[in-house]
């Protein structure tokens, strides 16, 4: 199972004081003056790109990307398990549950450049152990908004899955475009990337599998 919270820095690497107990993750570091260390950074490399940081275009410009990143890497700090919590009964479903559709933008690893696409999420409930729909999408989101791998993005919503609900079987299909494949390096616009995780029941059951796999790709 891969961890499903976010691996920071440690608190003693942290320069200054460390916020341990704000986050829902639990202690660990939130680096003071986040903000200020991106933007200060932004400047560096305007200025190594030869850019002039003081134009009147650009005066802002590493403001705003420090408000950009700490809003799409925010799920570094956000557990995803606590949406999952939310959970009621119905007793007599014992069918699957499916959310096709699942918009998410994440950021590569590599490159720090955008990968998105859509996540199809399924599981088959025990017990009639249900949660709300949208927490699906939400913890897709939570964990979208860090930096990823797409294969670990798929897991990670599988384990949260499996963690907190404790279903019968899970399944996540997520299929995305990277922009480190389309903007530069190979530049392949258009290539599609699927990745698939298979937990429980439907690892052992083949037809049961091949049966969800094609409600997921709908
Ligand atoms: N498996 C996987 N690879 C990814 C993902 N996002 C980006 N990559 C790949 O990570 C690889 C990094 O390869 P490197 O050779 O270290 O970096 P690079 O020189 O920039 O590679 P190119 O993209 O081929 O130019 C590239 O092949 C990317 O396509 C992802 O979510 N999953
Ligand atoms: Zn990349």
């Amino acid at each position: 199972m891969s961890k499903l919270t976010a691996d920071l820095v440690p608190l003693e690497t942290i320069r200054g004081k460390a916020i341990e107990e704000s986050c829902p993750i639990g202690p660990h570091s939130c680096p003071e003056d986040a903000a200020g260390r991106i933007a200060r950074a932004v400047r560096d490399i305007l200025v190594a790109l030869g850019e002039n940081p003081d134009r009147e275009g650009l005066l802002e410009t590493p403001d705003r990307v420090a408000r950009m990143y700490l809003d799409v890497l925010g799920g570094l700090h956000e557990d995803p398990r606590i949406h999952l919590r939310k959970q009621f009964s119905a007793d007599r479903h014992e069918g699957a549950v499916i959310v096709r559709d699942i918009r998410f933008h994440s950021m590569c690893e590599h490159h720090l450049l955008p990968f998105f696409g859509r996540a199809h999420v399924a599981y088959l409930p025990d017990g009639g152990r249900l949660t709300g729909l949208s927490k699906l999408a939400r913890t897709v989101g939570v964990l979208a908004r860090r930096p990823q791998l797409q294969e670990r993005l798929t897991d990670q919503i599988a384990d949260a899955i499996a963690e907190v609900l404790d279903p019968k079987a899970v399944m996540v299909l997520v299929e995305a475009e990277h922009m480190c494949m389309a903007m530069r390096g190979v530049r392949s616009p258009g290539s599609t990337t699927v990745t698939t995780v298979t937990r429980g029941l439907w690892q052992r059951d083949s037809a049961a599998r091949a049966e969800i796999l094609a409600l997921l790709r709908g």
